[in-house]
């Protein structure tokens, strides 16, 4: 199993400093060997943790034309709705950044106004499969499942991770790439969201996590003291929790274990 480790900042800036290093040294490895880099978002305060890759050396050195851009979890409205993941990373980042409209995979944003939350789910593993076909994600060895090289995750107060509620279902899924959940209990209600073993496919999986309200959810996950979803999140070759002293102030070190 891949390593989980752990790299705690005094403060949000600096873990956004090493947040903008680590998601550029993985794309410059990915976009040297295979010439594309698979990235998935996630909603919620992450985004506004990108901000250091929108400032040089990165935004002129990253290979922006080579991104492509999913979501692990997605609310279902529309691509103007205010509580859309996609509208909140479009206006916060990739309005900035020179990514080709055609390597942006949002939510269907017809099925999403309309809040039909299976059908978008269904819609999404289909875009998923068709970006299998055309060898843009990666397969996960011989299993069938996607692989992508980085995934961007965030953990609400409560352990959830993606659209993954602790006490819900959609964690058991096998077998489905996309699930959904219409009795969210963080509005709104309806979402779509990679299932566990998606997630857990991925070469690359950051979890940031900031403030003190996230503290104990931090320590139940990673001391594995209470089975909250983000407690089950791993990876192909790494998973990297960079954590804030906040949110680290549950943890038997604190603020000062670095890795
Ligand atoms: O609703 C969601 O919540 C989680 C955590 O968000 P945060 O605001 O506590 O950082 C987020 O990762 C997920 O994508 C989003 O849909």
């Amino acid at each position: 199993m891949a390593p989980v480790k752990r790299r705690v900042f005094k403060t949000k800036k600096e873990m956004a400093v090493e947040l903008a290093k680590y998601t550029a040294d993985l794309s410059s490895k990915f976009c040297k060997e295979r010439g594309i880099f698979t990235v998935v978002f996630s909603g919620g305060d992450l985004i506004s943790w990108l901000w250091k890759l929108l400032e040089p050396p990165y935004i002129d050195s990253i290979e922006w034309s080579k991104w492509h851009i999913f979501w692990v979890d997605e609310r279902v409205c529309g691509w103007d709705d205010a509580d859309s993941n996609y509208k909140l990373a479009y206006d916060e980042f990739l309005s900035k950044v020179p990514i080709p409209a055609e390597n942006i995979y949002a939510i269907d944003n017809g099925l999403g106004a309309e809040g039909n939350a299976e059908l978008a789910a269904e819609r999404y593993e289909e875009c998923l499969k068709d970006k299998v076909n055309q060898n843009i994600i990666r397969t996960y060895k011989s299993s069938g499942f996607p692989q992508f090289d980085l995934q961007l995750l965030g953990m609400g107060p409560d352990g959830h991770m993606a659209s993954l509620f602790p006490g819900h279902d959609q964690i058991n899924e096998k077998v489905k790439w996309v699930t959904y959940i219409t009795d969210s209990p963080k509005p709104p209600s309806k979402r779509i969201t990679f299932t566990l073993t998606v997630i857990n496919c991925a070469s690359y999986n950051v979890m940031a996590v900031c403030d003190k309200e996230q503290a104990d959810s931090v320590e139940a996950a990673l001391n594995h003291t209470k089975d909250v979803p983000a407690g089950r999140l791993t990876a192909d070759d790494e998973v990297v929790w960079f954590l804030d002293q906040a949110a680290a102030s549950k943890l038997p070190h604190g603020w000062c274990s670095i890795l």
